[in-house]
């Protein structure tokens, strides 16, 4: 018969063989185990294939308090948060260089930055190179500097910040604290919920500060403890400034107690980390604050602000007993336990030593047109 007609002509339906051999029972036994371990040890206890999840959805917003002496002037929130509020996120100024008492002029630059020899050196119009302002084209003596550099009209006089103060000048932020107000909720199961414990009183969460092991759903947190919970040292971040993440974890099992659901908090630096950095090392800014002088004439003070910006990142599940992941499992799991079955029809088939025997009784030919019957054996 050619292939295509011993196609078209043959049913193979599968038989029943029962075989009575301790080896190949004690081996299905075990594969059915080790099946149902994985189903309920690894679906069902640890990863909770019992139970639906969800993203959390959350709001965060944040206070920062704390004053501290730089440059002889008492700094307090209001002076060091810049911008006062960012989503997700805040800024606490460590370090800074004032350019005070600016007034729109004309002024040379540094003879560093654009040394010149005559006017012709200076393109009138041109933009400087520091970006501060533009070219008067003229070519001057930069106070009592030997050498001329090009005059600009800018804000003046220019800011010379070529270092950066050591130590930083607001090292009293170690010690401002920050209150972190987080609202969570997984939607799917109606489940609303705040970092801060309900029925704490005012002057509790005022004077509570969290600690990993003493106190750790405080949501009031030292600035110092939480770049040291980033493995990072307070007074040398200070200096140039960097990137810190508060990770507020919300894992929740809301199967249990309302109570039991709550945050867990961890730090991470989040910029480069390695303090010998020196091309464009830390994190910083300019602002300026204006005045109006009594002459109606507008002033300003620069500020190139350094400081750690903290982001608050909060992410985690919540996960609530459902019929139908618990069904799709349990289903999942029964079907997986089939696979036994194939693995020891491979054992018996083609590995154990009296396979030929098992082949003779499993595989049989039943013929219509001439009645013939007889045990086959696949081929290998
Ligand atoms: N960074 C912080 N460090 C310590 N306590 C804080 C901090 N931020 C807020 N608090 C205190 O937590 C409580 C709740 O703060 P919230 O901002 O909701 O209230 P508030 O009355 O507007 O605060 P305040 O006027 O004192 O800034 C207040 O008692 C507040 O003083």
């Amino acid at each position: 018969m050619g292939c295509v007609s011993r196609g078209l002509c043959e049913y193979e339906t599968p038989r029943i063989v029962k075989i009575h051999s301790c080896k190949v029972s004690l081996a299905n036994r075990l594969i059915q185990l080790l099946i149902v371990a994985y189903v309920v040890g690894w679906v069902f206890v640890v990863q909770r294939g019992y139970q639906d999840s969800e993203e959390v959805l959350s709001s965060v917003t944040t206070k920062v308090k704390g004053a501290a002496l730089a440059d002889s002037a008492v700094f307090d929130a209001a002076d060091y948060v810049v911008p006062p509020q960012e989503p997700n996120s805040f800024f606490v100024m460590t370090n800074f260089v004032l350019t005070p008492n600016q007034t729109q002029g004309t002024c040379p630059q540094s003879p560093a930055v654009a040394p010149c020899r005559a006017d012709v050196d200076c393109t009138r119009g041109v933009m400087d190179s520091e970006g501060e302002g533009l070219l008067t084209g003229s070519c001057v003596r930069a106070g009592g500097a030997a050498s001329k550099s090009c005059e600009v009209r800018a804000w003046c006089p220019l800011e010379h910040s070529d270092h950066v103060p050591s130590p930083a000048l607001l090292q009293g932020a170690e010690n401002f604290t920050v209150l972190i107000k987080n609202s969570v909720q997984f939607p799917k199961f109606s489940f609303f919920k705040r970092n801060i414990a309900s029925g704490t009183n005012g002057s509790a969460l005022r004077s509570c500060r969290y600690d990993a092991r003493r106190d750790p759903h405080c949501p009031i947190f030292r600035l110092g403890d939480v770049v040291a919970g980033a493995g990072e040292n307070f007074q040398q971040i200070a200096l140039e400034g960097g990137v810190v993440g508060i990770m507020v974890e919300w894992n929740c099992d809301l199967d249990l107690s309302w109570e039991r659901c709550r945050p867990s908090y961890s730090f991470q630096r989040l910029d480069a980390r390695h303090s010998n950095e020196t091309i464009a090392p830390g994190y910083n800014f300019r602002f300026s604050r204006y005045f109006l002088n009594a002459n109606g004439t507008e002033s300003r003070a620069l500020i190139k602000a350094y400081g750690v910006r903290f982001v608050v990142q909060v992410y985690g599940q919540g996960r609530k007993f459902n019929i139908i992941p618990t069904l799709m499992n349990v289903g999942s799991g029964i079907a997986l336990l089939g696979v036994a079955t194939v693995v020891c029809d491979v054992l018996v088939l083609y590995v154990f030593k009296r396979r030929h025997f098992y082949r003779e009784k499993k595989f049989k030919d039943a013929c219509d047109e001439d009645g013939v019957e007889g045990d086959r054996t696949p081929m290998t």
